[in-house]
Order: C-alpha cells, then sequence, then structure tokens
C-alpha cells in the first residue's frame, strides 16, 4: 500500500504523522515545493520508526510526482491557508490552480489513485480536482470536511453534556463554510437523542460554534488549524486502505441525490476501498432539507466563480 500527500504544511504534516500512527502503509510520500524542509519533515517523521514501532517508510521530495507513481491513495493538502479576515473563498483563485496541476500529476503517475482533497475552498476545490481528472470515476475523487465539522459538534456536545466525545454520535452535511448543517435529529449520545438531554437554545449555540469552528480556531492562531483536520483526513484514508465501509459525511459528488445536480457537497457516505460505495439519502424533513439546498445555493456560487476563472 502506497500513499502521497501533496502539501506538506500543517494539515499535510500532521496527516502523515496520523497515517504513520494507523500503520496503513509500506511507502508514505510527502511532496511539497519547499525544497529541504519537506525531506527534513519526512526524514524527521522515518526517525521515530523505531521508537514507535512502525514500518512505514516515509520520504520527503521536492515537486517530483514520479515519486508518487503508484500510489493507492492521495490526499491534497496544497495551497495556501487563509489568514485572520478571510473566508475560505477567498482562496478560490491561488488554490485551484494548485489543485488542479496537482491533480494531473497524480493521474499520471497513478490514474487509479483515490484522491482526498483538503485544500480550501473545499467543496469547489473537490470540484476542481475532479475536473482536471479529466473523466475519472467522481467516487474515486472526494473531500475531507465533514468529519472534521462532525467532530467539532461532537466536542462542544461532550463538553456542554460533560461525556466522553466518543459516546457522541453525529451527521452534518452541507458545503464547508458557515451554512454548514448539523442535524440535532441524527445527533445521539450512544443511542440517546440529544433533543432529549440539551434545550434548543444550548443546541443552537453548539451549532452556531460549530458552522465558525473554523474561523474561531484561524482568529485564535493567526491560521487555519491542523490537528483535527490531519485527523480527520488520516481517517478517510484509513477507510478506504483497509476497505471498513464506515460512514462518514463527505464532500461527494451529487447527481439527482437530495434533489441537487452536478455539485460537490457534504453528505453521509461509505467509504471503503473503492472511494465513495455509496451516497446515503437520510429522509430528511422539510426544514433540513431547505438549509441543505440553502448551502448548496452557497456552494454553487463558489463555483461559479471557479467556471469564470477557470475554463
Ligand atoms: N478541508 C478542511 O477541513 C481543511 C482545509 N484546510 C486547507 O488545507 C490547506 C493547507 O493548510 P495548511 O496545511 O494549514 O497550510 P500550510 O501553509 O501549512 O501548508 C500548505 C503547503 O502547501 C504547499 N504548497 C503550495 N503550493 C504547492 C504546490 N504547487 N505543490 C505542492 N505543495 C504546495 C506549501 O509549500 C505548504 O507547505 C489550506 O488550503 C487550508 O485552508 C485546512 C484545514 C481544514
Ligand atoms: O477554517 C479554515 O480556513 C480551515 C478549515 O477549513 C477548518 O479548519 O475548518
Amino acid at each position: 500500500m502506497k500513499i502521497s500527500i501533496i502539501g506538506a504544511g500543517n494539515v499535510g504534516a500532521t496527516c502523515a504523522n496520523d497515517i504513520i500512527n494507523l500503520n496503513l502503509a509500506d511507502e508514505l510520500v510527502l511532496l511539497d515545493v519547499k525544497e529541504g524542509v519537506t525531506e527534513g519533515k519526512a526524514l524527521d517523521l522515518w526517525q521515530t520508526s523505531s521508537i514507535r514501532q512502525f514500518e512505514t517508510y516515509v520520504y520527503g521530495v521536492t515537486d517530483d510526482y514520479e515519486a508518487t507513481k503508484d500510489s493507492d491513495v492521495v490526499v491534497i493538502t496544497a495551497g495556501l491557508p487563509r489568514k485572520p479576515g478571510m473566508s475560505r473563498d477567498d482562496l478560490i483563485e491561488i488554490n485551484a490552480g494548485i489543485v488542479q496541476h496537482a491533480t494531473r500529476e497524480i493521474i499520471k503517475y497513478s490514474p487509479d489513485a483515490k484522491i482526498v482533497i483538503v485544500s480550501n475552498p473545499l467543496d469547489v476545490m473537490t470540484y476542481a480536482s475532479f475536473m482536471a481528472t479529466n473523466g475519472k470515476n467522481p467516487n474515486e475523487v472526494f473531500g475531507m470536511a465533514g468529519i472534521l465539522d462532525a467532530a467539532r459538534y461532537k466536542a462542544f456536545i461532550a463538553e456542554e453534556l460533560n461525556v466522553s466525545p466518543i459516546s457522541v454520535h453525529a451527521i452534518l452535511m452541507g458545503g464547508h463554510g458557515d451554512t454548514m448543517v448539523p442535524l440535532p435529529r441524527y445527533t445521539t449520545i450512544s443511542s440517546v437523542p440529544v433533543t432529549e438531554l440539551l434545550s434548543k437554545e444550548k443546541l443552537d449555540t453548539i451549532i452556531e460554534r460549530t458552522k465558525y469552528g473554523g474561523g474561531e480556531l484561524v482568529k485564535l492562531m493567526g491560521t487555519s488549524a491542523w490537528y483535527a483536520p490531519g485527523a480527520a483526513a488520516a481517517q478517510m484514508v484509513s477507510a478506504i486502505v483497509k476497505n471498513s465501509r464506515r460512514l462518514f459525511p463527505v464532500s461527494a459528488y451529487l447527481q439527482g441525490e437530495y434533489g441537487l445536480n452536478d455539485l460537490y457537497m457534504g453528505v453521509p457516505v461509505i467509504l471503503g476501498r473503492n472511494g465513495i460505495q455509496q451516497i446515503i439519502e437520510l429522509k430528511l424533513n422539510d426544514e433540513e432539507l431547505e438549509l441543505v439546498h440553502k448551502s448548496a445555493e452557497s456552494v454553487k456560487s463558489v463555483l461559479e466563480v471557479l467556471r469564470q476563472k477557470v475554463k
């Protein structure tokens, strides 16, 4: 099993560290345009092998896609993160070029790789990557956001209820932005509906905090988060490599599901060896469906910018 990570910055290097911990691959390649730093980070990680008892051979390369040849899974984290005061959508122009270039190079050397996009604005960058594959099965190109957003939502609920975060189960949908849709009706504490344990007022506060969860961290750190994003991307890689068929919210290409067409957006999917094995269509009520469609409108407006800028 060979895994490559494009972009060895905060999220990419953290994701590499998590993948190593999960013992998923024989070989892990870190690729970045930053000469020296990439090789150095990979060497540093590899030198933890005897301490942490793993056998994944980790190495770094500078912009050399041939080294990624025959990758089974590729994670793209290359691109700019936002700074305080910016929206994820402000990154579209520069990151679209980076993500599309990386995708074309990956496809050249690993046509069958499953591609996990992390770069922002997430849903539109995933679409941009899919466009650049020029005909790849859309179930093999998908984006990481929902696991992260759901993890934030679960952490806030666990804190509020003073319960283990492991007992909190939740799903959310929509774009990776302020219009994302956490779903209290599908949120439980080990099967106990959260609505029986938390007031609507408390839940609404948690939902608002979740929607702006990325921004909260950007404000605190001056750049965006990496520990939870790296772990979330590694969890997706694990589900693919182990063919574990876990149900996750993932940015997937929609072709009629939820009445939506020709866009990538967060929906519940089954993730396994072939990538997205199935998109699950929840029986949303009118209010939930309206929020999901509102979020889709927001994703579509950013997609329109991509279409105008990137032909
Ligand atoms: N989907 C999500 O939930 C999340 C997405 N992100 C996004 O992930 C991306 C990366 O974030 P960080 O790792 O914090 O940024 P970072 O700045 O720490 O790392 C980005 C890396 O990409 C590299 N890079 C730039 N152009 C490249 C190219 N053409 N080829 C290869 N590498 C290239 C840079 O040299 C840098 O090392 C950002 O766009 C950020 O917004 C971050 C957190 C969560
Ligand atoms: O907020 C950002 O820019 C990075 C990101 O997507 C997240 O942490 O959710």
